[in-house]
């Protein structure tokens, strides 16, 4: 399903040589003498790469804006009219000519204008009309007051208040002016997207349609849940975490389950698979084990472009193509699987699927305890951050780092993002913290 060529385009690498251009399968010949462990890919690199160089691969479809829920946008969105589209009131009171105030004491009250009403009311000088929220104003009023601010016998009324000339009338344009545009391609269709496209009448809209991802894991040590446990056995929770995670994002997944640590079984999936999907993801195997097959899989079929990316966890993450697809190989360690999908994939997914480019925020946050850390690596460290009264941030580890224990997940709040050339920190110590995407956990609902 792979297009044209766009993703052969030149990328450059800045070093101490200059510059080096490179094509999307020439990267393991780069000698990375920028990094302390030079067999692995920078990870700032790794996610430049994926996000410049990989096309849009998604198709675009003019539909109903009320289907389009969390996909990419894929043409501006622009206003036909003005909204408001008329001048009305943005109060429940009267209007009048604010010019009228100083000639009359009281004002006669001539009529009442409801939301809705569709009738042309006039006033005249000495006159004002009582007036609800979001209906027209009358020819020939330009302010309105709050009915709390008035009292009123019969149909006269008095005025508690001076109001400011124009006060509580909304203008033609005042929202949304004509022309305007009011999303751009790329943004991901959220709620108030669509509560905005309905308010300016915009009854279909251009979107991406999801693109194709097949799933799988590897490994013979691989139940399902619910099984039994044999001695040596453990259940599959990668797939179920990449299913779960896939689920937020705007792609249709295939899940092609759990193959043996078999070489020819992998290339068997990855022929097929290569037919049916836009990106396949699998989880295990990447790394120098006996029974690491799908990278000599990916390597059989297809190209690699990276292998080994300067981050922990996930070091061992490999990232090609075959003739149709793309392919994503995640590290079988579940919490390195986690981060490397988070931090490599979900942006590239981003990418082919037509959303605009997005960088996590982080910010600062003291260390309230020393972190274990070795140079050479981005870590990712699972962390508790709390914010004093003070409003600074302060973050500690939250229980083991060990790869394997997603439970640290669910005590976390955030990534404690540990610079690649940093040794251990000491309490005290500044470090950058980005809370944990609501794709793996959710922090609020
Ligand atoms: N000599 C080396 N050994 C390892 C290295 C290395 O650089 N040199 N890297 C380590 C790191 S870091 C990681 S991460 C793992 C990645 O290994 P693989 O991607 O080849 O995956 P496996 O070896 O098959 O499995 C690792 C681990 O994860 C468990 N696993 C696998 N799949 C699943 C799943 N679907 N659900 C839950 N758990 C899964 C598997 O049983 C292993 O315990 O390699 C290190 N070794
Ligand atoms: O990076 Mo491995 O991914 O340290 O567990």
């Amino acid at each position: 399903m792979v297009g044209d060529e766009p993703s052969q385009g030149a990328y450059q690498r800045p070093n101490n040589t200059g510059i080096i251009y490179l094509s999307i399968f020439d990267y393991q010949r780069i000698n990375m003498d920028s990094c302390s462990h030079p067999e692995l890919m920078p990870l700032d690199e790794a996610q430049s790469y994926l996000v410049k160089q990989l096309p849009i691969i998604a198709s675009p479809k003019f539909s109903s804006y009320q289907q389009s829920l969390g996909f990419y946008l894929a043409s501006t969105a622009k206003a036909s009219s003005p909204i408001p589209s008329f001048a009305n009131s943005a109060m429940d009171g009267y209007a009048f000519a604010y010019e009228n105030l100083t000639k009359y004491d009281t004002l006669t009250v001539t009529q009442q204008i409801l939301a809705g009403d569709i009738h042309r009311y006039e006033i005249s000088a000495g006159e004002c009309a009582q007036i609800m929220t979001g209906a027209p104003m009358p020819i020939g009023a330009d302010t309105v007051i709050m009915q709390e601010q008035t009292s009123r016998t019969a149909n006269q009324l008095t005025l508690h208040h001076q109001p400011k000339l124009g006060a509580n009338v909304r203008h033609p344009g005042e929202t949304v002016k004509q022309g305007q545009i009011v999303a751009q391609v790329g943004d991901t269709i959220s709620a108030a997207h669509i509560g905005l496209f309905a308010s300016i009448g915009l009854a279909q809209v251009n979107y991406y349609q999801p693109i194709t991802v097949g799933l799988f894991s590897t490994g013979d040590e691989l139940r399902a849940p619910g099984s039994e446990l044999e001695f040596g056995q453990i259940y599959d929770s990668n797939r179920a975490m990449l299913q779960a995670m896939l689920k937020s994002l705007p792609v249709k997944v295939i899940d092609y389950g759990v193959l043996p640590d078999n070489l020819s079984a992998i290339i068997d999936l990855l022929k097929k698979a290569n037919h049916e999907c836009d990106v396949i993801i699998s989880s295990a195997g990447v790394s120098v084990g006996h029974a690491d097959f799908t990278k000599d899989a990916l390597e059989t079929l297809g190209q690699i472009a990276f292998w080994k990316v300067a981050m922990k966890p996930g070091k061992p993450f490999a990232f090609g193509r075959l003739s149709d697809s793309y392919f994503f190989g995640l590290p079988g360690n579940p919490v390195s699987a986690a981060v490397t999908f988070l931090q490599l994939v979900v942006p590239a997914l981003r990418k082919l699927g037509g959303g605009r480019e997005h960088q996590p925020q982080r910010w600062p946050a003291k260390a309230s305890v020393s972190f274990k850390k070795h140079p050479g690596r981005v870590d990712f460290q699972r962390a508790i951050a709390e914010v004093d009264e003070q409003g600074q941030w302060h973050v500690r580890p939250a229980g083991t780092q060990s790869s394997a224990t997603l439970a640290s997940f669910i005590e976390a709040n955030c990534f404690a993002v540990l610079e690649q050339e940093r040794g251990p920190i000491q309490a005290g110590e500044m470090v950058s913290i980005e809370m944990i995407p609501s794709l793996l956990r959710y922090s609020i609902y």
